[in-house]
């Protein structure tokens, strides 16, 4: 069952080609993070999948309606959450709700959507006087008006504090739960990572990478590290380790020797290797590599393979 089935999908403004021959799909019930640099096309994208923006040519539907022939229909099924969120500075938060419900048909109350999202308190306060974060906080509160079945959210944690992000995370969730399928576009890697089954990352308007965290990482070669923390480093101990098959890279930082896996498997060997030149190890930690690590790769490097290890982030 797919939720948003897009086939060469194109965007040029100009000379720019925002979105470049674009193939995804998006299944029922899934949570689907739309990753990519500022620029990669992901706002573009979903302007097409709402009806905002005509593509330049290619396909899309969403919930089995054309974006081109059938936009209000879609607009109608779907809760959005878009990038640019334009409020009624003289409308409540709970009138901008209440909108939303009319709008839709749906039969929610307005109070109980406001306290959700945890706005409760500034129901009767005028929009005009809210931070970026309350903003937010009302669209997603109109996005989730009338159950829809697929959530669309761009950004959706964009000016929201610690707290509110977890909370979102929360109401995602949530929303899955009850069946919705959920395609965000997000640049904060923990928050992907923490909820969503599979990933998209966009550069230049193509998908670069396509899979779940896990598949993405093993598909990149993503390396895996081993941190001793050892009492001494003799010479000869960084060269020894880095002439082994199984190890791309090795480094001291402080009291620690960090090593870069190419087989994770290896780790039992990599230890005796530094113990056999009589180094107390005081503590063995393994790192495997995260999401941010695994997009920088994708989005920055030439190759799409991971880069050095950041000896700061490991002794973090
Ligand atoms: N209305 C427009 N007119 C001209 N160029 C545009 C327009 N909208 C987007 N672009 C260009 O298309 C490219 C993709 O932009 P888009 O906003 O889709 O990227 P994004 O991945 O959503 O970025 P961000 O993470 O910064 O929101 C950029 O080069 C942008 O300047």
């Amino acid at each position: 069952m797919v939720a948003i089935q897009i086939d060469s999908l194109t965007r040029r403004f100009g000379d720019v080609t925002a979105v470049d021959g674009l193939d995804l799909e998006v299944r029922r019930g899934e949570v689907y993070g739309f990753l990519g640099p500022n620029g990669a096309g992901k706002s573009t994208t979903i302007n097409m999948l709402l009806g905002f923006t005509p593509p330049t040519s290619g396909t899309a539907t969403v919930l089995g309606h054309d974006i081109v022939d059938d936009s209000l229909a879609i607009r109608q099924a779907t809760g959005v959450l878009p990038e640019d969120f334009g409020m009624y500075d003289r409308l409540t938060a709970r009138k901008h709700v209440q909108f939303a419900i009319d709008t839709k048909g749906a039969t929610n109350d307005p109070d109980a959507l406001l306290e959700r999202v945890g706005l409760q308190e500034a129901a009767d306060r005028k929009a005009g006087g809210f931070s970026t974060g309350m903003k937010q906080r009302v669209a997603l509160a109109m996005a989730l008006v009338g159950e829809p079945e697929l959530l669309i959210l761009d950004e959706p944690s964009s000016g929201l504090d610690p707290n509110g992000a977890r909370e979102m995370r929360q109401i995602i969730l949530e929303e899955v739960d009850r069946g919705a399928t959920v395609f965000f576009s997000s640049h904060i890697m923990e928050q992907v990572e923490a909820i969503c089954d599979r990933v998209g990352i966009m550069r230049d308007g193509q998908l670069v990478a396509e899979d779940t965290i896990d598949s993405l990482k093993d598909q990149f070669d993503a390396e895996s590290r081993l941190v001793l923390t050892v009492d001494a480093v003799p010479d000869g101990t960084l060269s020894s380790l880095r002439s082994m098959a199984s190890v791309s890279d090795a480094q001291v930082s402080g009291h620690d020797i960090v090593v870069s896996l190419r087989d994770s498997d290896q780790k039992a060997a990599i230890i005796n290797a530094v113990e056999e030149r009589g180094v107390k190890i005081t503590d063995i930690t393994s790192k495997e590599p995260s999401l941010e690590e695994l997009f920088a790769a994708l989005t920055t490097s030439d190759s799409g393979r991971l880069e050095n290890t950041n000896s700061a982030e490991v002794n973090a």
